[in-house]
């Protein structure tokens, strides 16, 4: 296992500036699957910073309870709704996004769980599973042999525990990761301070952030960045290291005007865009 530092310096070799004659047909479409009643709120931060790290185009698939505040809170994402009411219980769509995230305030109901299951048996697509996703692994791992290579895990402590179980040193923690990491072709984000990128391989120690992202929802901002990045063509580990720089990135660039206590997740996405110009500076 190699430990390596994601810096700007990595950063910078990984970034693709966008060409004069792109259009969003050709800046990717992700698709952010997730949302449940009182939890919609997930889906409008993920996608509203899916849409400011640079895709083209944005559908959220949320149950019929989010269809007016997605539409209201961000015209510019499209929106499927699933039949039912207050929870995903099925997941089909004509669309062909180029990347797809999954688990974002979706709750664990067993229609919910049923529905991933039929989602993960026929999907292709680049793959990010957050929150609930990753919950509902950790209680059906038998779906982890369904998903795609190099498919993207978010998880924060406690949802990395339901997956790995518990561990007694940071040595452990690794050795487990690395061995579902190597086993399913994964690619881990692990969330904290800092986040560390592992693939089973090399573990990146991210170098931004700061306790401001301490917040709700600023998990859920990180999954729409990198579905992003991913939608655009990036490789998955890649969108990985670019989105968690970024994220942490617009932390602290705004902790001047917000203070730590003041941050709320939605300043990530507000920052974005001077995250993205200082890259050039
Ligand atoms: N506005 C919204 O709609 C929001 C929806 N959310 C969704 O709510 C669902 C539940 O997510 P939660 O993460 O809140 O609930 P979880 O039950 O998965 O995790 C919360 C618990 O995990 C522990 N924890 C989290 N990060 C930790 C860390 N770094 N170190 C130690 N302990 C840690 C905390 O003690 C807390 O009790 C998810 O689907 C999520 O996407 C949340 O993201 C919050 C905002
Ligand atoms: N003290 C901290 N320093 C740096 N980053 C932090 C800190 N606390 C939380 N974060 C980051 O905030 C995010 C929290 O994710 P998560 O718990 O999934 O949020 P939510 O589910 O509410 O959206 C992660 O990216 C994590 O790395
Ligand atoms: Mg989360």
């Amino acid at each position: 296992m190699e430990n390596l530092i994601l810096d700007l310096k990595k950063i910078l070799a990984i970034y693709k500036p966008l060409e004069q004659k792109t259009h969003k047909g050709s800046q990717g479409h992700a698709l952010i699957i997730g949302g449940s009643y009182g939890k919609i709120g997930s889906i409008v931060l993920a996608s509203k910073a899916c849409l400011r790290s640079g895709c083209g185009l944005v559908t959220a698939l949320i149950p019929k309870c989010g269809y007016d505040v997605l539409q209201t809170a961000l015209p510019e994402a499209m929106v499927l709704t699933d039949d039912n009411e207050r929870c995903i219980s099925n997941i089909e769509f004509e669309i062909e996004p180029k990347a797809i995230a999954i688990g974002m305030g979706m709750g664990q109901e067993m229609l919910t769980q049923k529905a991933f299951h039929q989602f993960l048996k026929t999907n292709n697509k680049p793959l990010l599973i957050d929150a609930d996703g990753i919950n509902i692994l950790a209680r059906n791992k038998n779906l982890l042999e369904l998903l795609p290579e190099k498919t993207i895990l978010t998880p924060h402590k406690k949802e990395l525990e339901r997956l790995i179980g518990s561990w007694k040193s940071e040595e452990e923690k690794l050795k487990l990761i690395g061995t579902l990491a190597k086993k399913f072709s994964l690619i881990f984000v692990i969330k904290g301070a800092p986040t560390h990128i592992f693939d089973g391989e090399n573990l990146y120690k991210n170098t931004t952030g700061n306790p401001a992202l301490a917040t709700a929802g600023s998990g859920d901002s990180l999954s729409g960045i990198i579905t992003s990045f991913l939608a655009q063509g990036y490789k998955p580990l890649e969108a990985s290291l670019f989105g968690v720089y970024l994220h942490g990135l617009t932390a602290d660039i705004a902790i001047s005007a917000t203070g730590y206590e003041s941050f709320i997740a939605s300043d990530i996405s507000e920052n974005l865009g001077k995250a993205f110009l200082s890259l050039n500076k």
